[in-house]
């Protein structure tokens, strides 16, 4: 039986909204090597670069969905520390990518602070040992090994899916996965995301709009919010959350690789609309990069040598450079399908802040 979700606790989806035309893929049935959902698959991944995963039936799916609740549950405690302990680990005190960041939203208050959109990015090489941790609240610490839990099985989604990737991409079985060892230091994280109560403005809606960096992204949200323009359109359309399900997307990295080939749609968070407004908006998400060491450039074989050769995109940078030059702002725009960067002057960062 499918676990049960908090979903319901919220008040519904809107009514009357154009949603995206997700499809929706069983784990269980790529698990079992079911040739439709794999083609099913390989679709979604170069003509949207977003589909649902139904976690059902499968036993890593469905585990997966309970830790996401128990993340879920967290991050609100998380939400509720004062600011001034969450501020000691911002990441201008930590690191250049990892740790706490937030912008300021809203009118001060009383006590004279702010509300905030807020962001926690968890190092996946601390959460497993593969390096010394950097500092992070209590709070986190005592719930290290749910973090644990979830990298392992977040992964686990993820090398799956990059096998069945590299099945229809005609390469070489391995040649992605060698890229993507979890034994090796990389920009893989679980992000803690929340939105503070806030109405709709068109420049910060704006100013959301990314592409993710890395590889695979493994998406759990329980308010509508998350929007993706539809291919060659100017249309945005809303990603309805579904319970058991997670929204998973490809990133910049997949299509370097593969010249194109597949697609990193570009997506942002606005403010979720009646019934659902009046709420701060959370969602869980784990991100894959490829290895900190890994130049992120066309691979060859297969389908990929098939690919026009871009006369755009020539920049050749390692996935640690690029996630953290692409983080502050630089190397600023959408990286889309075509090759290249896609100017858009508002765009800085990934995520939603
Ligand atoms: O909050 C969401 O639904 C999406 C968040 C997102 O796109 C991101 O953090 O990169
Ligand atoms: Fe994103």
């Amino acid at each position: 039986m499918a676990p049960a979700t908090s979903h319901h606790l919220y008040p519904p989806f809107p009514d009357g909204v154009v949603t995206a035309p997700l499809v929706s893929i069983s784990l269980a049935e790529l698990e079992a090597d079911n040739v439709a959902a794999s083609e099913d698959l390989f679709k979604a991944s170069k003509e949207l670069g977003f589909f649902y995963l139904k976690m059902d039936g499968s036993s890593l799916g469905e585990k997966i969905v309970l830790l996401a609740e128990e993340l879920h549950a967290l991050q609100k405690k998380f939400d509720d520390l004062p600011f001034a302990e969450k501020d000691q680990f911002a990441r201008e005190k930590l690191h250049p990518f990892f740790g706490y960041r937030h912008s300021e939203i809203g009118s001060i208050r009383e006590d004279g602070t702010c509300d905030r959109n807020e962001l926690y990015n968890m190092r996946k090489d601390d959460i497993i040992g593969n390096c010394e941790p950097l500092p992070c609240p209590d709070l986190i610490k005592q719930h290290w090994e749910l973090l644990r839990e979830y990298v392992y099985s977040c992964r686990a989604v993820i090398d799956l899916l990059i096998v069945h990737l590299e099945r229809h991409l005609q390469v070489p079985s391995g040649m992605i996965a060698r890229l993507h060892r979890i034994t090796e230091r990389s920009g893989d994280h679980i992000r803690f995301n929340k939105s503070g109560i806030q109405s709709y403005s068109e420049e910060a809606a704006r100013r959301s709009e990314h592409t993710d960096f890395g590889t695979l992204t493994i998406l759990f949200n329980w308010l509508a919010g998350l929007q993706i323009r539809l291919q060659d359109t100017e249309d945005w359309v809303y990603v309805r959350p579904i319970p058991g399900s997670a929204v998973v997307n490809l990133g910049d990295a997949l299509v370097k690789f593969t010249a194109g080939l597949l697609r990193s749609n570009i997506h942002r968070v606005v403010p979720p609309l009646p019934p659902q407004d009046g709420l701060s908006r959370h969602s869980l998400v784990y991100f894959s990069r490829p290895e900190d060491s890994v130049v992120l450039r066309r691979l060859k074989g297969g389908l990929i040598d098939r690919q026009p050769v871009s006369e755009t995109d020539d920049l050749e940078i390692r996935a640690e450079e690029w996630i953290v030059r692409r983080s502050v702002g630089d190397l600023q725009g959408v990286y889309t399908h075509k090759g290249g960067l896609e100017p858009r002057t508002l765009v800085v960062a990934e995520g939603s802040l």
